[in-house]
């Protein structure tokens, strides 16, 4: 049962009176908690290094830790605590708990819990308790703060006798959450910790292991949810996560953006929010290629065809003047060069190693089933090898015919690394078997039309596929390419003897730097008087900034294997891409949320099942959220006729908001009014009807720049700060998983056309509406928004006007 703002206003000031003092109590604990933190952050920075290197690990650990409280405590200003809940009386009549839930826990000076942490067990019953089974609550009491002070309360009761009279007389309150949801927006997600519902509390309570898939349409809170999941399994499973780390994976930069503030506001930082195309360390991909070759890069035909490529640059030479033979191995034959031998030219002598050696060397280096990068050691090993024999064979002769062979195996060591440091010689090698990095590999191929036919058949692509692949040298990475450029480095491995031999250096400085100190320290007496430690001395002499965090070392690091993996619009990536993500959660602990209704990419999900199943080993569980937090149910119904043509077996989520204006429909083109008039005009009309709220104008992707040419004061998606502005122009791809107080759709049969899963893109243009949706056409609206042409009318050529209610614009 929910009750409504009570008559008794004498008894609500009462309430309100006394959860103030309930909340400057916890804000007073929490500002003390600060105080502490920071202090003790301040007596470990100024201990010094004192007693060698394990001290100096521990002490940036225990600063790591005080930094991260520090932070956590900071984050959790607003909202402190939001809600509270009332047991039920014992039978006895003893008075039933009451629980305060926020963002933190907190205990006062006696170590009483005074506040419970949302994510505790003890919270659950906030969440879980609905009026059908309310479980052993009597009450749950929302609370709305602002800086503060406590400005109102909701209360949801559940069993009214179980509240004395002037507990019933203070009952107060509007639902929660639709003042939560009827809020304008700001170009930034909130948390939604005050208001989660039950079937969201069961996602983000979903245990840590296996793959949970969520399934839901527009606006269910499936971005939301997960978020506060990932807030969720930190808290719960902090021991194993905060060493690992957990990864989010969003769509694009600007949706990264949107979300960031959301678990920074639950008290969590050390998350690594990436999009697919950063998951390639040193490349951040932002380029999009067109169509088919998105649909190409993304099939799992790529496996072959980058295999083919690694095979590619392991040849043997061939007749000049045409490229090094370059079969694949199991792929068949390559290019068709004529046999030769190798030959290198040094110093007037030609050293020469037989085609059929060529060919042996090459064959057994490949039968090692290493990298290529790793397996090119033994290739040059034994090419050196063969190179040496030839040379002092050829030298032998020349110092005395009769004389036995001088040269032994000390001697042929000794030419092979002679023979290593001469330019032609590693030219010619470098040829057969290069050392490669993915970037190479994948550059070099795109830009040779003949290599990515060659490359492209041996991987059974058509020739329509591998026309998609040729580009010019120099093309910007694009994200179709990052999980190519991760499967290229699976292939090719690392040569790391460089830089194991890099560390070893490190190493010797280091101690070197300590050995001087030392005798710094000795020479100048300091040493005695235990004023300082050798270790700490030479740290100053070394500045290495402070240690990295668990995320930026993840970052950084293309091998790194996550805790968890939260993969948001998930129904967007490639099988490519999937092949990516597995490969960064090894135990494949992952949350995957999306919905296949908005699939856009050629290459992205049909079926949660067929895409997934192959990683999860049986362990697939899937939930469904199906009510709509976002979309008003008129814009819905507009929407679920799109859906209804397009996916006829997916059904529309129901939306919980009936408010909202009505939906319409403007017709430019007649009477002489272009797009050009008309779109300034509805927009600034929009932003006056909205306030302080967000617009977006969503337009086909072949004409963004177009129209965002329309609209100079508009921000267009080049940037991620573009939703700070309060009306931004994006394509559909780009308003993926964004949200908007008014949404205007620029010619929906564009769209519907734009590609084969046009009709999708069209579905998730119009339900990014909070509040109304107009839809502006030249060309006649597609039958499937006949319910929106009832009330059409063509642009008016004077100055628009805003009609408080009805359809705008009606016939
Ligand atoms: N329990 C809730 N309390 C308050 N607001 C909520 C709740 N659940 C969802 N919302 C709000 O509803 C809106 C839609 O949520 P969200 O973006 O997570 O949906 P989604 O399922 O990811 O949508 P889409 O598939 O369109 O990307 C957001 O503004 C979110 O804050």
């Amino acid at each position: 049962m929910e009750l409504r703002q009570s008559d008794d206003d004498g008894a609500w000031t009462h309430a309100i009176r006394a959860e103030q003092a309930y909340v400057t109590r916890l804000y007073e604990r929490l500002d003390a908690l600060r105080q502490r933190t920071r202090d003790a952050l301040r007596a470990t920075h100024a201990e010094g290094g004192r007693a060698g290197y394990a001290a100096l690990m521990d002490r940036e650990a225990r600063s790591d830790e005080q930094a991260r409280r520090l932070s956590q405590l900071a984050g959790v200003e607003n909202g402190l605590c939001f809600g509270r809940i009332d047991h039920r009386r014992d039978r006895d009549g003893a008075t039933g708990d009451t629980l305060y839930i926020g963002r933190i826990g907190l205990r006062d000076e006696s170590h009483e819990t005074i506040l419970v942490d949302w994510r505790a067990p003890a919270a659950r019953p906030f969440y879980a308790a609905t009026p059908a089974s309310p479980g052993d609550l009597i009450r749950r009491r929302h609370l709305h703060t602002r800086d503060r002070v406590v400005t109102g309360i909701d209360d949801e009761v559940f069993d009214l006798d179980g509240l004395s009279g002037t507990e019933q007389r203070s009952l107060v309150g509007e639902a929660a959450l639709l003042a939560a949801l009827r809020q304008g927006r700001t170009g930034r997600m909130n948390d939604i910790v005050a208001t989660i519902q039950s079937e969201q509390d069961r996602v983000i309570r979903s245990q840590l292991q296996g793959v949970l898939v969520v399934q839901g349409g527009p606006g269910t809170g499936k971005t939301v949810a997960a978020l506060h999941r990932a807030a969720y399994l930190l808290y719960t499973h902090r021991g194993t996560l905060e060493r690992r780390g957990v990864l989010v994976v969003g769509p694009n930069p600007t949706f990264l953006r949107y979300i960031g503030r959301v678990l920074p506001s639950l008290g969590e930082s050390d998350v690594v929010l990436s999009t697919v195309g950063e998951l390639y360390p040193g490349v951040r991909a932002t380029a999009t290629d067109p169509m088919a070759t998105t649909a190409v890069k993304g099939s799992e035909s790529m496996v072959d065809l980058v295999r083919a490529a690694v095979a590619d640059r392991q040849r043997v030479p061939s007749t000049p003047g045409m490229s090094a033979e370059a079969d694949s191995g199991s792929h068949g034959q390559g290019a068709s060069g004529g046999e030769r031998d190798l030959e290198i030219t040094l110093g007037g002598m030609t050293l020469r190693v037989d085609h059929a050696d060529c060919l042996a060397i090459r064959d057994r280096a490949r039968s090692l089933r290493l990298p290529h990068n790793v397996a090119r050691k033994f290739f040059v090993t034994e090419m050196l090898r063969l190179l040496a024999r030839d040379q002092a064979e050829q030298l032998d002769p020349m110092l005395d015919p009769a004389e036995p062979a001088y040269y032994d195996e000390t001697d042929l060591a000794y030419m092979r690394a002679a023979l290593w440091q001469q330019e032609p010689v590693r030219r010619g090698l470098d040829e057969l078997w290069p050392l490669l990095t993915p970037q190479r590999l994948l550059e070099d191929l795109y830009a040779d039309e003949a290599a990515v036919a060659r490359v492209g058949a041996n991987a059974g692509l058509s020739d329509a596929q591998r026309e998609a692949l040729h580009r010019p040298f120099g093309s910007p990475w694009t994200v179709a390419d990052v999980p190519l450029l991760d499967e290229a480095a699976e292939l090719l491995g690392e040569d790391d003897a460089e830089e194991r031999a890099r560390r070893r250096r490190a190493e010797r400085d280091r101690a070197d730097a300590e050995r001087y100190a030392q005798g710094v320290l000795e020479f100048t007496g300091l040493f005695e008087e235990s004023m300082m430690e050798a270790s700490a001395l030479a740290e100053r002499h070394v500045d290495s900034g402070p240690p990295p965090s668990t995320a930026e070392r993840a970052e950084a690091d293309r091998t790194w294997a996550y805790g968890h993996v939260i993969v948001d619009e998930a129904q967007e990536l490639s099988a490519m891409a999937w092949r990516t993500v597995m490969r960064r959660v090894p135990t494949r602990s992952l949350t995957v949320v999306g919905d296949i209704a908005q699939t856009g990419s050629p290459a992205g999900a049909r079926s949660w099942r067929s895409m997934l199943a192959p990683y999860a080993h049986g362990r697939l569980h899937e939930e469904r959220l199906v009510v709509n937090y976002r979309t008003p149910a008129q814009i819905m119904a507009v929407a679920a006729d799109v859906l209804a043509e397009v996916a006829p077996d997916q059904q529309p989520p129901e939306s919980v908001r009936d408010d909202g204006d009505p939906p319409r429909a403007v017709r430019v083109g007649r009477d002489g009014t272009t797009l050009a008039d008309a779109l300034p005009r509805l927009v600034a009309e929009e932003l006056t009807a909205i306030g302080d709220g967000r617009l977006v104008v969503i337009t086909p992707d072949t004409s963004h720049a177009e129209v965002a040419a329309l609209l100079p004061d508009a921000a267009s998606d080049a940037t991620p700060d573009a939703l700070d502005s309060p009306a931004t122009v994006l394509t559909t791809t780009r308003s993926k998983g964004l949200e908007f107080d008014s949404v205007i759709v620029v010619e929906p049969g564009e769209i519907l056309a734009q590609s084969p899963q046009g009709g999708h893109d069209l579905y998730v243009a119009l339900t990014r509406a909070t509040r109304r949706l107009t839809v502006v056409h030249e060309d006649p609206l597609p039958g499937m928004l006949g319910r929106l042409s009832r009330h059409e009318r063509s642009a008016p050529g004077g100055p628009p006007c805003v009609e408080e209610s009805g359809p705008r614009f009606s016939a």
